[in-house]
């Protein structure tokens, strides 16, 4: 569903992703784990069209994304390490006005089991969003890219500063969208989160994925420890 073939990112002399191959396939859940700088930004941006690739390509469901983006896009749901909704507007209303971007309309009673399915407490969602905590906006930005129905997500650091709580509820949704056979690709620093909710984890770190493990193969322990020697020594 998701692929990176040799894939190359370079901003000016710097050459964030070094000809990356990754693939995600419909119902994994792939984390992508890395220091500041590692390029798993990159990565995602790449797959989304906000970057030209250098050289190689991301293809999405097999579509090419730089040269057809808007077919591409069709294909993906994005959530963003902070989800930007309109601070006035009620959880419902931010839904249905993003879901209208996508040319369909949403009616108000799914709109509703949307928020509460995404794990939004019912006497939030008609509130505005300004009153909103981190974790209720995430969930927001959740049904926002559940009612997309796209076959693969994007995640860049979706739980950053989301209390335990948030965080296994939301590790719990992504489960749900692996179940229902979505490609799911999540940037992040939570080695712990990786490890609970992932199939398969890539380790990058200056644009290189190091190596990939089958997330039942490890334990936390071993994961860390295989993580601080990949973060030690240099491999290329
Ligand atoms: N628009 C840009 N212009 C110049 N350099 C960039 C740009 N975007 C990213 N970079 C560089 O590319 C490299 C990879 O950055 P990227 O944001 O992909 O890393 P990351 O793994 O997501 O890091 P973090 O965990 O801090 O978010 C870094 O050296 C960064 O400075």
């Amino acid at each position: 569903m998701l692929q990176a073939i040799a894939l190359t990112k370079t901003f000016g002399g710097h050459t964030a992703l070094h000809a990356l191959d990754l693939s995600v396939a419909k119902g994994e859940i792939f984390c992508l784990l890395g220091p500041n700088g590692a390029g798993k930004t990159t990565t995602i941006s790449c797959f989304l069209g906000f970057q030209a690739p250098t050289s190689g390509e991301a293809l999405v469901n097999g579509i090419p994304v730089f040269r057809q983006p808007q077919e591409a896009r069709r294909h993906l749901a994005y959530i963003p390490e902070t989800v930007t909704l309109y601070p006035y507007l009620s959880g419902l209303e931010n839904l249905v006005f993003f879901h209208s971007l996508t040319g369909e309309q949403l009616s108000p009673k799914t709109a509703i089991r949307l928020l509460l399915d995404a794990g939004l407490q019912e006497s939030a969602v008609h509130r505005p969003v300004q009153g909103y905590s981190k974790g209720m906006r995430q969930k927001v930005g959740i049904a926002i890219a559940t009612a997309k129905n796209a076959g693969a997500l994007l995640l860049d650091e979706p739980t950053s500063g989301l209390d335990p709580s948030a965080s296994n509820e939301f590790s719990a949704l992504l489960r749900r969208f692996s179940q229902e056979g979505r490609a799911v690709l999540m940037a992040t620093h939570d080695i712990y989160r990786a490890k609970e909710v992932a199939t398969r984890i890539g380790i990058m770190r200056d644009g290189h994925l190091l190596t990939v493990m089958d997330a039942a193969a490890t334990d936390h322990y071993t994961l860390e420890n295989s993580y601080m020697e990949y973060m030690e020594t240099s491999t290329w």
